[in-house]
């Protein structure tokens, strides 16, 4: 069975973020992901990982201006020296805490604009190149309209096209089966063939990115194709808990405990 990743940017939000990581792990998790840890610093990130002897999964390269909108900078031409320090910054946490993937947001861009096209393969192609020199992998992941307009990289064929193209060595696909299920659907088939690419995978219950044990996605299988595919990285728990989140983890009580 896959090992999952407690996502608390979304989950244990009953809690203040630096006891989530407790909180985590008294449910049964051995490894968390979040959007941002820039808000702490990276020891106190780290203390908490060890103190509960976490795992970093996944978290993502510093994003612009968030509550501005911005969402990623990686296609915006003019923002790759303020890209380039963000990548340095997010690799002092990524040594703090032992994190190997890193996630490149794109930024909100028309997909079909040249200059943003260009600007992305650049910006992927430079923060592939210096997360491995560090020895981390970049992960690229394709977002749905529904929940972020506007944002650039929002087709699983673009995404696969230019890490096939770029070819590199550390760089990967971030398959969220919620955005892929909204946005192309064929999830199993989509798994299957893009399985030697994917970096990491995140699952949360479609239309309402709840739980995933309702709704439209049938996790049971997918869960288990995952095992038939030998996926051996971590499937992220991206989703938003429909009550309290300890009362929502029925569906996790097979996996309690998985190491990472
Ligand atoms: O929203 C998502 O699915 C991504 O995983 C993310 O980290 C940006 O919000
Ligand atoms: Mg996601």
């Amino acid at each position: 069975m896959p090992k999952f990743a407690a996502n608390l940017s979304m989950m244990f939000t009953e809690w203040s973020f630096l006891d989530r990581f407790a909180a985590a792990a008294d449910a049964g998790f051995a490894a968390v992901e979040f959007l941002f840890p820039y808000e702490y610093s990276a020891d106190a990130i780290a203390a908490q990982l060890q103190r509960h002897g976490l795992t970093q999964a996944l978290f993502n390269l510093p994003p612009g201006d968030w509550g501005k909108g911005e969402r990623g900078m990686a296609a915006l031409p003019s923002r790759l020296s303020e890209l380039q320090a963000g990548v340095e910054t997010a690799l002092i946490y990524a040594e703090a805490t032992g994190c190997r993937r890193l996630h490149l947001m794109a930024g909100i861009a028309p997909a079909d604009d040249a200059k943003a096209r260009a600007a992305y393969r650049e910006a992927v192609a430079w923060t592939a190149g210096r997360v491995g020199e560090a020895g981390r992998t970049l992960v690229l992941e394709p977002i749905n309209g529904r929940d972020m307009p506007g944002y650039f990289l929002n087709d699983f064929a673009y995404a696969e096209a230019l890490i096939t193209e770029l070819a590199l060595p550390n760089l990967r696909l971030q398959f969220d089966i919620y955005h892929r299920a909204i946005m192309h659907g064929d999830v199993t088939m989509a798994l299957r063939r893009l399985m030697p690419m994917i970096g990491h995978i995140q699952i949360a219950s479609v239309p309402s990115r709840h739980e995933p044990d309702a709704e439209e996605v049938n996790y049971p299988f997918l869960l288990a194709e995952l095992d038939r595919l030998g996926y051996d990285g971590f499937v992220g728990c991206e989703y938003r808990p429909a009550g309290h989140t300890v009362d929502g983890l029925g569906w996790f009580k097979p996996h309690r405990g998985i190491l990472a």
